[in-house]
């Protein structure tokens, strides 16, 4: 079974736009798709309880059916803030290997073909004093999907990701580059250039900024950016060819 965690450049970079749209574009080839929001911080409180965007979005873009919200996003704080500053403010303690945990009860209890799993910020945001976001990607056994937000900083946020990701011999799989505002960035074209020759994997999409009515509508029309399903599913499973520079 297939484990892809996707990580960012940063926060609000669009790791949940990403997944969604990879969610969807894999459901079309009939691929069964789960997705997982382990730790989100940032919600709102409902009549069922608090509730994280990122989350509900993914619930509504996998494929399985009828997973409940807590299964999807076990742990959820209502301050939008490091995870590990919410969790202290709750006299808590997050750790890997609750989330490990919560993460293989959910893949056992559903079957499917790919299991996404969405980070929160970047790929060293801290869980605990000793412990990251990239610990649990770790412990999933996960390859990552890197996602650039296209804008002024990003080169040297990529390449600090990607040379973190291959110190830690994690597999990337591949990356997108997506322009996280309606103007785009000056010299998109050769920033984007100079990405491809730095980070030696497929580029998955370069997404342009779309705007519409709802998150979820942007999402949606990302899909077609992506390779077809069959295509895209092999380049998650590292099976992909380099996309040329
Ligand atoms: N290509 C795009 N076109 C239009 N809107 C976009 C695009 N990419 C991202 N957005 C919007 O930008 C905002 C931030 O994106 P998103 O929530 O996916 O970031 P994130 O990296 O998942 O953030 P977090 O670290 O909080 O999980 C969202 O409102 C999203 O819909
Ligand atoms: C609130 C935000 N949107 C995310 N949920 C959490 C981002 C944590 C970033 C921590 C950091 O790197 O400083
Ligand atoms: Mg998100």
């Amino acid at each position: 079974m297939s484990c892809v965690f996707v990580t960012g450049t940063d926060t609000e970079v669009g790791k949940t736009f990403v997944s969604c749209a990879l969610l969807e574009r894999l459901a079309q080839g009939g691929v069964a798709t789960l997705a997982m929001k382990p730790v989100a911080a940032g919600a709102v409180q409902t009549k069922a309880g608090l509730r994280n965007e990122d989350a509900v979005q993914l619930q509504s873009a996998m494929s399985v059916p009828s997973v409940p919200y807590e299964a999807v996003n076990p742990v959820c704080f209502e301050a939008p803030i490091a995870p590990h500053i919410a969790a202290a403010t709750q006299q808590q303690v997050l750790t890997v290997s609750h989330l490990a945990s919560a993460a293989q009860q959910l893949q056992r209890s559903y079957p499917h073909d790919l299991f996404l799993v969405e980070g929160a910020g970047g790929w060293l945001v801290p869980l605990n004093q000793q412990e990251s976001l990239a610990d649990l990607a770790l412990a999933l056994n996960a390859k990552v999907v890197l996602v650039v937000g296209m804008k002024l900083g990003c080169l040297n946020h990529a390449l600090l990701t990607y040379a973190e990701l291959q110190r830690q011999a994690v597999e990337v799989v591949g990356w997108v580059a997506n322009q996280v505002s309606e103007t785009p960035m000056q010299h998109a074209e050769e920033n984007l250039a100079w990405l491809q020759r730095h980070l030696p994997v497929p580029l998955l999409a370069n997404l342009p900024y779309l705007a519409t009515a709802s998150n979820q509508a942007a999402s949606t029309s990302a899909v077609d950016y992506f390779p077809d399903s069959q295509t895209l599913m092999s380049l998650l499973q590292g099976k992909g060819v380099l996309s040329p520079a």
